[in-house]
């Protein structure tokens, strides 16, 4: 099933949080409220990657699966759970940028991620254009909090840092531009849950919360 572009209007404060979901869990949903605090956001969007660059294809849930394991976990109005980048045709999260930003000029998109992909994103395609591109919010993530603090990442970032207490401004000045959400960290984890499952010799995963 198709998913509706969400609906957008000039001014909106929105978040892009990409991800496999491979399935979508509690964690997904936490940092997702608290980063709509922190940053004073209108809206967080789970993007359902039909497939990450650098991840498996095996082990991988279907896209329909994954989309709906995300819907199930979201359940929040204001969190909108979206396959564009299958629509978009996008695979590398630079050209989705590109796409979105060019479609909605007047919105304020944020990239959103936990410190695992911070610690990871020079290894992503052109990684320092998605820094041009849209300001980037990290929340902590167990194991990963002080790695992505001292990420190659954060520091080339350095220069463009808004302190905790400014995150709010983040939305709304321009790119380059990082801030280290704070905020208590969650253990979900959709590798947990799928090892989980394999030991309870469950075959297929269903959605999780
Ligand atoms: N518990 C969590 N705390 C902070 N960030 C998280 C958490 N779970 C997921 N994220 C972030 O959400 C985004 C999408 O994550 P993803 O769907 O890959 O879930 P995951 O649990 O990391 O999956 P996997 O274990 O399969 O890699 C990533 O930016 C990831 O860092
Ligand atoms: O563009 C890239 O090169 C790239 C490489 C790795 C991951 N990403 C994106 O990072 C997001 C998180 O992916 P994942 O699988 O860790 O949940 C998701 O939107 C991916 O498409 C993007």
């Amino acid at each position: 099933m198709r998913t509706a572009t969400p609906a957008l209007s000039p001014g909106m404060k929105v978040a892009l949080l990409g991800g496999s979901f491979n399935p979508a869990h509690e964690g997904h949903r936490h940092l997702s409220l608290m980063a709509m605090e922190k940053l004073q956001l209108h809206r967080v969007w789970w993007l359902v990657s039909p497939q990450n660059p650098l991840k498996d294809k095996a082990g991988m849930a279907s896209l329909e699966a994954r989309l709906a394991s995300a819907r199930e976990a979201a359940d929040h109005p204001r969190i909108c759970v979206t396959d564009i980048e299958r629509r978009l045709g996008t695979a590398y999260t630079a050209d989705t940028l590109k796409a979105l930003t060019a479609r909605h000029p007047h919105v304020h998109f944020i990239w959103l991620m936990g410190a695992d992909n911070m610690v990871q994103f020079p290894k992503w395609r052109d990684w320092k254009t998605i820094a041009r591109t849209v300001p980037i919010a990290v929340y902590p993530r167990p194991g990963f909090t002080l790695k992505a603090r001292l990420s190659k990442a954060a520091q080339y970032l350095a220069p463009y840092r808004l302190e905790a207490a400014d995150a709010a401004l983040l939305p709304l000045v321009k790119a380059p531009a990082l801030t280290f959400i704070e905020g208590p960290e969650h253990p979900a984890s959709a590798t947990e849950i799928r090892a989980a499952r394999a030991r309870s010799g469950q075959t297929a995963w269903t959605p999780s919360r």
